[in-house]
């Protein structure tokens, strides 16, 4: 069973977007890479779907394919129903006002030649909503302070330059709400700042989340901060461009049934006693990710695994299917013998 299959289905929602088998192959020197290889995925509305992943593991390039800045090399993304690729150029332009994207670096969605209220009014003034420079900028202000860049009148006359880096990714979170949009794509929107800052970008993410009622996409190589953004939503976690385990966020914490997902619990660095209490699986068997150039044969996390048996784990890729209600995995070890094999060690006497 697929992550698609069992996200909206079973809470009987229509999915706001949907990433059906897509595929995204790049010709690279060493030849055609699978980045992300037959991923299903859905958002429904309002709802938080955590990607998570190390570095490599295909999660922007995914979230390209989402926003429509990518065309998928195979499969299909479709938003309210409809093939974004189908779509006309009219429809085109309202999906994507509808998606917007956060990037890591927030100097690549801000201009640095334009002042926060020249970026903010732009898209205000193009896509006509709102009438004017005057009610223009009074909504830039008003944005400001949903992002807490706070008065306002601070903030409109400066260049990105001016801004530190967590007033900049604000700024560029005013400038994605501009078109009121109903998924934020947030790509490691605050991996790149100081943790105090990071904790209170995450908090200002999160009250426009419950406030808004806008969906998310939030990436991150970090499930300690998928727990803390995506708790009430679900989490997707991704290696070598596969998912690999699919399901409600508090379950792929407290009770994964991946061993991947088993090790990048492991190591979180933070003493959270929550993620650590279930700490315990023996350690990978190599720290090396292979080559998404040179995929190890069946399941390309067997070179790491600790479940890895041989016969069974190098011969075929394995399915994403169903291990607990609404939880799936793609594991053949997990699949034939249950999460209880992921079970900690017991403590050593
Ligand atoms: N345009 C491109 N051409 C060739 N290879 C690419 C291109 N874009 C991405 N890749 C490769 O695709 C793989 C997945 O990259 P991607 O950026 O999607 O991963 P990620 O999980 O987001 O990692 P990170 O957190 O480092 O950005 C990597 O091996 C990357 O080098």
């Amino acid at each position: 069973m697929s992550a698609m299959e069992t996200a909206p289905a079973a809470e009987g929602r229509t999915p706001l977007m949907t990433l059906a088998g897509v595929s995204q192959v790049f010709d690279t020197k060493a030849g055609p890479i699978h980045a992300v290889n037959q991923v299903d995925l859905s958002i429904n509305p309002g709802e938080v779907l955590c990607l998570v992943g190390e570095s490599g593991s295909g999660k922007t390039t995914a979230a390209r394919m989402a926003a429509g800045l990518a065309k998928p090399t195979n499969g299909q993304v479709d938003f309210d129903g409809t093939d974004i690729w189908s779509m006309n150029r009219r429809d085109f332009s309202t999906f994507r006002r509808s998606v917007q994207y956060v990037h890591q670096d927030p100097y690549a969605s801000l201009n640095p030649t334009r002042t926060v209220q020249q970026t903010l009014t732009a898209p205000l003034l193009k896509h006509g909503v709102v009438k004017g420079g005057k009610a223009a900028a009074a909504r830039a202000a008003e944005l400001l302070t949903k992002v807490d860049l706070t008065p306002p009148e601070n903030f409109l006359t400066k260049y990105p330059h001016q801004l530190s880096g967590g007033q900049r990714q604000r700024a560029s979170v005013a400038r994605a709400l501009t078109l009121d949009p109903k998924i934020i794509i947030a790509d490691e929107s605050t991996s790149m700042l100081d943790v105090s800052i990071r904790i209170s970008v995450l908090a200002m993410l999160g009250r426009l989340r419950d406030d808004l009622g806008v969906g998310f996409l939030f990436i991150t190589h970090d499930l300690a901060i998928a727990k803390y953004f995506g708790w009430h939503g679900k989490t997707a976690v991704m290696y070598l461009g596969r998912i690999v385990e699919f399901g409600p966020t508090p379950k792929i914490i407290n009770a994964p049934t991946h061993p991947y997902t088993r090790a990048l619990i492991d190591a979180i660095p933070e003493p959270d006693p929550d993620l650590t209490k279930t700490k315990g699986l023996g350690s990978l068997r190599s720290l090396e990710i292979p080559s998404l150039a040179h995929l190890p044969p069946g399941c390309s996390f067997h070179p790491r695994c600790p479940l890895f048996e041989g016969g069974l784990c190098d011969g075929v890729v394995p399915e994403l299917v169903e291990i607990r209600s609404g939880q799936s995995a793609a594991c053949h070890v997990v699949a034939r013998d249950g999460a209880d094999v992921l079970r900690p060690d017991p403590p050593a006497t």
